[in-house]
């Protein structure tokens, strides 16, 4: 039997924009089903790395192969690859109920109302309702996304990236905006959701180290494009490479909970 191709390979990877190198030199695979962080500093090239991977931009230089294939039909590619980001809701009705959001990720869709439901059976919506309820977000269903906090809109976005069975959900900064206890709430439902065998690849993009939970257990350090380390979650997130590219001191690194903590600053 043939393996499953990779879902992402990248060779001597380079993005070039308006005379700047965005990224460079980048060498990484990402094989099914694995859970990887993508951490850096502000500005280093994170989203810029996962937007070029998954075929939203594209690379100047190197070679990306998609789900094992160089040119892949970037309609299909959109449907097994589930990007989230808060941008999304930036673009959804506020008045559109969490359950319609999610039902109008089958159809690339920004929620239903800018749609029309013409195309919509019962059936997408009782998909969207179970989708909710084994994702333990039963209870947004019915609620307006204005009144949504941070942690269910990213319940609900993951939910709605999901209604196209994709093989990758890229999470861009999800706990950006979130006060300590909604952090820890979102990321407790996340670690969670991780641990159930039907979860799909996750690449999630931050730049806090504890945000790294430990079903993470792939890591990706980026500082200014190029990457620095990339393997296992402990190999790579050590306080001599975060030091490096962060460009600050990290007094300890504390292994609490199963995630990474530093302590910054000179020791
Ligand atoms: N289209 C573009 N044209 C020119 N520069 C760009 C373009 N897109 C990104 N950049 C620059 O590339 C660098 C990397 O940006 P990117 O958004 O990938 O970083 P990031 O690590 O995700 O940052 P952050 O954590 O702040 O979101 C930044 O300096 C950014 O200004």
């Amino acid at each position: 039997m043939q393996p499953d191709p990779l879902l992402i390979e990248m060779q001597g990877v380079g993005f070039r924009q308006q005379k700047t190198d965005i990224l460079q030199d980048v060498d990484w695979r990402m094989a099914p089903g694995e859970h990887w962080a993508i951490l850096g500093p502000n500005g280093s090239g994170k989203t810029s790395l996962m937007r070029v991977a998954c075929g939203y931009r594209w690379h100047t230089s190197g070679v990306v192969r998609r789900l094992g294939e160089e040119l892949i039909d970037l309609v299909k590619l959109r449907g097994r690859l589930g990007w989230v980001s808060g941008e999304v809701l930036q673009h959804a009705p506020p008045e559109e109920s969490a359950l319609s959001f999610v039902v109008s990720g089958r159809f690339g869709q920004m929620g239903l109302r800018a749609m029309g439901e013409r195309h919509v059976t019962g059936g997408d919506f009782a998909d969207a309702a179970q989708l909710l309820e084994a994702m333990g977000a039963g209870a947004l269903a019915e609620k307006p996304l204005r009144v949504l906090s941070q942690g269910e809109r990213q319940q609900v976005l993951v939910a709605r990236a999901r209604m196209t069975e994709p093989l990758l959900l890229v999470l861009d900064e999800p706990c950006a905006g979130m006060d300590p206890a909604a952090r820890e709430r979102f990321l407790a439902w996340l670690g969670a959701l991780m641990e159930e065998p039907s979860t799909p690849a996750v690449a999630m993009i931050t730049h806090h180290v504890e945000e790294v939970l430990p079903q993470f257990e792939h890591a990706l350090l980026i500082g200014a494009g190029r990457i620095v380390s990339a393997g296992a979650t402990a190999d790579v997130v050590t306080a001599e490479s975060l030091a490096a590219t962060y460009g600050v001191g990290v007094a300890r690194l504390e292994l609490h909970g199963g995630r990474r903590w530093p302590l910054w600053g000179t020791p």
